[in-house]
């Protein structure tokens, strides 16, 4: 059977590093997603997002679409269909009410990754050496969608495998072992 791993959690708890390892390791594609937000330094076009206008946003046909920290979000069918052409097995970045949508439409094709941290204030931490703006970080964690992506959603709860992203070795070590139980589950 094909598979989505499905990687959500609150900004800056490692969702992107967990799809490029996930990709550099195991040659698991990523599903592109649409944004209005501003590139940020080093990203690119078509790899990182399809970075869209308020107009361009509104003519694609999504599968979910979000607002996150002001900003609109949406992955489409056409992007999901395109990964598993590369793959049976593909990851989505998304945020919690994105990762809910996509369990609710996919069912068990959706396996569901939620990553945490010990202290949030590492979050801060990680998105500063990121190189995030001042002004973005600020009003990011001031966003509802910040506080809510902190919390496992409850109907995620028992369905969502959980990483304590805290220490990159063992979060490496844990997404072997589910890489390996997807692999093992679709031959
Ligand atoms: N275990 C870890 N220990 C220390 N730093 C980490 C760890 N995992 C990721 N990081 C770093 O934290 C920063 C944020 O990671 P990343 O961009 O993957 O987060 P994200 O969840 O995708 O964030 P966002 O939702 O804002 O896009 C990056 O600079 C990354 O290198
Ligand atoms: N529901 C969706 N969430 C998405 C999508 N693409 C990205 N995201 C999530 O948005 C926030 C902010 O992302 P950032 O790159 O600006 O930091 C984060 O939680 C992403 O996981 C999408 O298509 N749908």
């Amino acid at each position: 059977m094909k598979h989505v791993i499905v990687i959500t959690g609150a900004t800056g708890t490692g969702k992107t590093t967990v799809s490029t390892y996930l990709k550099t390791e195991y040659q698991i594609p990523r599903i592109i997603t649409h944004t209005t937000r501003p590139m940020r330094p080093g990203e690119k076009n078509g790899i990182d997002y399809y970075f869209e206008t308020d107009a361009s946003f509104a003519s694609n046909h999504y599968l979910e679409s979000v607002t996150y920290a002001g900003y609109q979000y949406g992955s489409s069918y056409e992007g999901l269909e395109r990964a598993f052409k590369k793959s049976d097995l593909v990851s989505i970045v998304l945020d919690t009410k994105g990762a809910e949508t996509y369990f609710h439409e996919l069912k068990e094709q959706a396996f569901i990754l939620f990553l945490t941290v010990g202290k949030t204030v590492m979050l801060h931490e990680r998105l500063k050496d990121r190189g995030d703006q001042l002004e973005m970080i600020r009003s990011r964690i001031k966003s509802k969608e910040y506080s809510r992506d902190l919390t496992l959603p409850e109907d995620l709860r028992g369905i969502a495998t959980v990483i304590q992203n805290d220490d990159w070795q063992q979060t490496q070590e844990r997404l072997d072992e589910i890489v390996l139980g997807l692999q093992t589950s679709s031959v």
